[in-house]
């Protein structure tokens, strides 16, 4: 674990909701209030920012989660439409094709025992990202996938040198796996340039949907050539490319890991399994599920909150001081990071209970605001302006996926299974964040992932230490017998 976060928890530990530390050269304040944390995502004032990788900016994603300012408004506003609801249900059937993929592959391995077992994990990545290629780019999913591929070595390459990042120029130099870097960025630009190319052509002919994410950026960048020919009323080519990129960053790993970890803890508390699965077969026997009975889901959704509060696949998120701001009675000056730390947010025994540490569905019963002692504890989307533009998509999309897994199969935990989970720079994704923490919800083990050096980078929980991930067994009632609907 890199020392400073080592630091840092300790640090909380004994003093409390507030504590300061180094980031390098930099001062950091880790805040463990919710109502200091909300205080400061909201950013009233606007007298925070995100911190600034310019580089990493460069070769990832130039997009609405670096944007601040006007333009970051100008492009929340053209994106925010793409996830309204009225359009999500019109990317139900894809979320619907892939997870049929999904159940179809796992029917076909059955052994003779009519079990099957899962690697939980990379299952779930190769779905989530199969969901964000087909939702945006529709019929061209297929070529939206080696750009799913793309972006996972990127970061893999970018994990690699991340203990070198902050020497200044070390990215321009050209050495073997920078080199590898810029020609990737290339390579995932042309196949993106490619596609809206096509999908352009196509849209002018008015041959194509405009109801994939790919089709709704085009037609704000259509309306703004044909309406005025300003650049400030739409997004340009280059900027619709560049949130493309984004929706493979932000919306695949995060959702991937949501729902590893659900799947895990139904293996492991198989009584909340049986409650989701009956709720499930209630709602639709073994037929697809829609839209109006997925908003109807009252245990499934709050096995995924629960999911989410205890392991949030967005451990904390920073900030900045842009200019001289007062937080909880403290004057910072200028320049000074502010982390805040969801995961010990939400396991924090005062606001939650006791039973913080514990998968207990239950205290979602009432909904959000009565789950615990502070309605504003509960933040694995974030809060404010900067909120989590996909979170109804994450959510539709892990219940359509928990739905048709758990109508088709029984799932139980592998006994090699070892429970010690850590939180880790993702490798087969990103969610860039400056500083991060690790922290382990059992007590047994906290680490970072040694494949990749540690450092600083993107996080997400990772569940099992020995194992790339965590192993279930699925069995098909059907050819087993077993208890599956
Ligand atoms: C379980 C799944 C997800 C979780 C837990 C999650 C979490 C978050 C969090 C915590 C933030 C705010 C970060 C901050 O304030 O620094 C965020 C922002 C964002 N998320 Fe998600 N996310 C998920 C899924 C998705 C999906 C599916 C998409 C898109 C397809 C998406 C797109 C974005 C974007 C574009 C932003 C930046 C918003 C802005 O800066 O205005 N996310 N997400």
């Amino acid at each position: 674990m890199p020392y400073e976060m080592m630091l840092s928890s300790l640090v909380w530990m004994e003093h409390g909701s507030a504590c300061f530390t180094w980031f390098g050269p930099t001062p950091k304040v880790t805040i463990t209030d919710p109502d200091l944390a909300k205080d400061v995502l909201s950013n009233k004032f606007g007298h925070f920012e995100k911190p600034k990788f310019p580089t990493l900016t460069k070769l990832f994603s130039d997009s609405l989660a670096n944007h601040e300012g006007e333009k970051w408004v100008k492009h929340r506003r053209i994106l925010n439409p793409a996830f309204h609801l009225e359009k999500l249900k019109l990317m139900l059937p894809a979320f619907s094709a892939c997870c049929e993929e999904l159940v179809s592959k796992w029917m076909e391995s059955l052994g003779s025992d009519g079990s099957y077992e899962v690697d939980v994990w990379p299952e779930m990545q190769i779905l989530t990202g199969d969901v964000i290629s087909r939702t945006a780019f529709g019929s061209s999913y297929l070529e939206g996938r080696r750009i799913f591929q793309l972006q996972a070595e990127q970061t893999e390459r970018l994990l690699k040198c991340m203990q070198k990042i902050v020497i200044p120029g070390y990215m321009s130099l050209p050495t073997k796996n920078n080199r590898k870097m810029h020609q990737t960025k290339k390579e995932t630009d042309s196949i993106l340039r490619g596609l809206v190319d096509k999908r352009m052509q196509a849209m002018k002919e008015g041959e194509c949907t405009k109801d994939d994410l790919l089709g709704l950026l085009l037609e704000s960048n259509m309306r703004h050539t044909e309406e005025d020919g300003q650049s400030n009323h739409g997004l340009t080519i280059e900027e619709v490319i560049e949130e493309c990129k984004l929706f493979y960053f932000a919306g695949m790993e995060t959702t991937s890991v949501l729902l590893t970890w659900t799947i895990l803890l139904l293996s492991m508390h198989p009584e909340w399994q049986d409650r989701a699965r009956e709720e499930i077969l209630g709602l639709f026997g073994k037929n697809k599920p829609e839209y109006e009975g997925l908003s109807r889901l009252k245990i499934v959704t709050m096995i995924l909150y629960e999911v989410l509060r205890l392991y949030p696949p967005a451990v904390t998120f920073t900030r900045k001081t842009y200019k001289q701001m007062e937080i909880g009675g403290v004057t910072y000056p200028a320049g000074v990071i502010v982390e805040l730390p969801v995961l010990l947010i939400h396991h924090d025994l005062n606001i939650w209970g006791s039973d913080a540490h514990e998968f207990k569905p239950d205290r979602f019963a009432e909904g959000i605001s009565k789950a615990s002692k502070n309605p504003g504890a509960f933040l694995p989307f974030g809060w404010g302006p900067r909120i989590c533009i996909g979170q109804n998509f994450a959510l539709l999309e892990a219940k359509m996926a928990l739905c048709m897994i758990l109508q088709c199969f029984k799932l139980e935990l592998m006994p090699s299974y070892t429970h010690a989970p850590y939180s880790m720079p993702s490798c087969h994704g990103a969610r860039w964040r400056t500083v991060s923490w690790a922290w382990c919800s059992c007590g047994r083990a906290a680490g970072c992932c040694t494949g990749c050096g540690g450092g600083r980078g993107g996080w997400s929980w990772r569940c099992a230490r020995r194992a790339s991930a965590a192993r279930a067994t699925a069995s098909s009632p059907a050819t087993s017998g077993s208890t599956g609907g």
